[in-house]
């Protein structure tokens, strides 16, 4: 089988060597594509790779049949519709880590640059002017610098900030007085902030809640001639109050390597002489391009060879530790999905999925997908997967609880799966023996010892002399083997099971033969 890999953006070549050197993998460079020709591109291929330039829009994910995965070389997801790739079951992956340093490196130049003016200072000389005058700055020492977003970049801007000798003072909200105090950094909130620095930087994702976060309202709260710098993302500050707030006198000015529209090639603010700017260039260092590319890389590397991905962004991530502990279950959690899944023609309007013993220890929302994943198979066949379960049984209206207990009952790990429809409730519970692989261990009320593979048969019967005898006579006589079986019963003479391991698949005319048999009451074909 061979994966079609489209690299829409530049992506350092070192980066994607684990690519190369993977089997199975073709890979296609196709930079600067337009929209439209990205539409058309996009279509034949497995995986898409891009950095921010790429928009990766709802209307690409559409036009994408074969897409199961998307790369972001990088930390902001913010050009590629994350609710369109989760509808569609495509797992998109970033590389969180990788740009930090450059970013924040970037961040600290662009502070210096602003407070001495250097970029003015150094247009001018190239205009033949020798001008000591024009270009006074201030220190850096002793001023304070509030830090919007306190993440990974945030906090290195603090740390180095220090080291220039300034006082730090930062908002997130994540950031509590104690972690604060630890940093040596000031704390407070964002107004707080706002108010007490004459520098302020901006290190948040640009999200719903922090569009336009830095505007009129917020340049009114700060100091005259305060000095802003933005290497995040642009729509975090509102470039128009920028405009009239350095117009007016208020803000001093800004330092800008992010921008609302991108790319341009003239803006109304590069207009002002207090402004200076790069063009997206916080992350573009040797060191970080191949950095966030071989980290991208190895993600889609991983998910074609069926392994976890680090760096998942519409998926939770799984520590290596506790995806150790999980990664065996993963196939029977499935299993016990798709068993439920036949035991029903009803509506399911709730999945209850229980985990008991050990494994009640750990984060098994992976596992849990993995159930919900093997319950909408059914009906939805390969287009319900990991990333997509949940988000798919939402808009069925189905309710997924998850519930623990450390208690086995007598097993190791216990996971016991249960649907719930208007009129009916059942449940299926397995586990993994020690050398014996996975085992069906109860089937609503009944035990029962089945391995889940292959075609079973699940029969609910009379408990009388005949009733199994009847079921062997009629699955001889369509030629039917069966290799296992295993029966149980609530009373004597009341209500009983039959489980069986056969080796061919049932037409459903064969199931309405059986159930037509006496004493039979329900059979249910099932292929694990
Ligand atoms: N210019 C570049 O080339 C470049 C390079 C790398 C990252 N970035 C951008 O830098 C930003 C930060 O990246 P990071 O890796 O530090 O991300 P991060 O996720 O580590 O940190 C973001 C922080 O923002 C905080 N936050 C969220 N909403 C907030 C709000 N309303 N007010 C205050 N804080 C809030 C979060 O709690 C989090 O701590 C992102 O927008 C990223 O896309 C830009
Ligand atoms: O692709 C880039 O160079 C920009 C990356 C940066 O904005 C990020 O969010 O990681």
């Amino acid at each position: 089988m061979t994966y079609h890999i489209l690299i829409a953006d530049p992506l350092s070549e070192e980066g994607i060597y684990p690519l190369r050197q993977a089997d199975g993998l073709e890979i296609t460079i196709a930079t600067d594509l337009s929209k439209e020709d990205l539409l058309e591109r996009i279509k034949g291929f497995d995986a898409l790779l891009v950095r921010s330039q790429t928009q990766v829009t709802r209307e690409v994910i559409e036009a994408a049949s074969n897409l199961k995965i998307i790369g972001r070389a990088g930390v902001g997801v913010d050009n590629i519709d994350l609710d369109a790739a989760t509808e569609h079951g495509i797992i998109v992956v970033n590389a969180p880590d990788g740009n930090t340093n450059s970013a924040a490196e970037h961040t600290i130049a662009m502070l210096t640059a602003l407070a001495r003016k250097i970029p003015q200072a150094f247009n001018s000389l190239k205009n033949g002017e020798w001008d000591r005058k024009s270009f006074i700055g201030v220190e850096l020492k002793n001023k304070t610098l509030g830090v919007i977003g306190l993440g990974r970049i945030g906090a290195e801007v603090a740390a180095r900030a220090k080291g220039q000798r300034m006082n730090v003072i930062a908002y997130d909200p994540f950031l509590t007085e104690e972690k604060a105090q630890k940093m040596g950094i000031g704390f407070g909130t964002v107004g707080d902030v706002l108010k007490a620095a004459d520098f302020i930087t901006i290190h948040t994702p640009l999200l719903k809640e922090t569009r336009h976060l830095i505007n009129e309202e917020a340049f009114a709260k700060m100091k005259d001639g305060v000095q802003i710098i933005n290497c995040a993302r642009g729509g975090i500050i509102d470039e128009d109050a920028l405009y009239g707030a350095i117009v007016s006198g208020k803000v001093a000015g800004a330092a800008l390597d992010v921008f609302e529209m991108e790319p341009f090639v003239d803006h109304p603010l590069l207009t002002l002489p207090e402004v200076i700017a790069t063009p997206h260039l916080g992350a573009s260092t040797v060191e970080a391009q191949e950095s966030v590319a071989v980290d991208v890389s190895q993600d889609v590397v991983n998910f074609f060879k069926g392994e976890a991905v680090r760096n998942p962004v519409n998926l939770p991530s799984v520590s290596k530790e506790v995806m150790a502990k999980i990664a065996p279950f993963f196939d029977l959690a499935e299993k016990l999905g798709i068993f439920l899944s036949r035991m029903t023609d009803e509506a399911i309007e709730e999945v209850n999925i229980k985990y008991a013993g050990e494994l009640a220890n750990y984060d098994v929302r992976a596992l849990t997908r993995n159930t919900v994943k093997g319950i909408l198979k059914r009906n939805l066949g390969n287009h319900v997967n990991d990333v997509n379960a949940k988000f798919l049984a939402e808009r069925f209206d189905i309710k997924v609880n998850e519930h623990k207990t450390t208690t086995g009952k007598g097993f190791l790990h216990l996971i016991t799966a249960e649907i719930v429809t208007a009129k009916f409730t059942h449940r299926v519970a397995g586990t993994l023996l020690n050398g014996l692989g996975a085992r069906i261990v109860k089937v609503d009320d009944y035990v029962v010892d089945v391995v889940p593979e292959g075609h079973l048969l699940f029969i609910k019967h009379k408990d009388q002399p005949g009733a199994i005898g009847r079921v062997g006579t009629l699955l001889a006589q369509k030629d039917i083997n069966i290799a296992t079986m295993q029966v149980g019963r609530s009373t004597v003479g009341g209500d009983a099971i039959m489980m069986l391991t056969i080796d061919n698949r049932v037409e459903q005319t064969e199931i309405e033969d059986l159930t037509e048999l006496e004493d039979i009451y329900e059979v249910k074909a099932i292929d694990l």
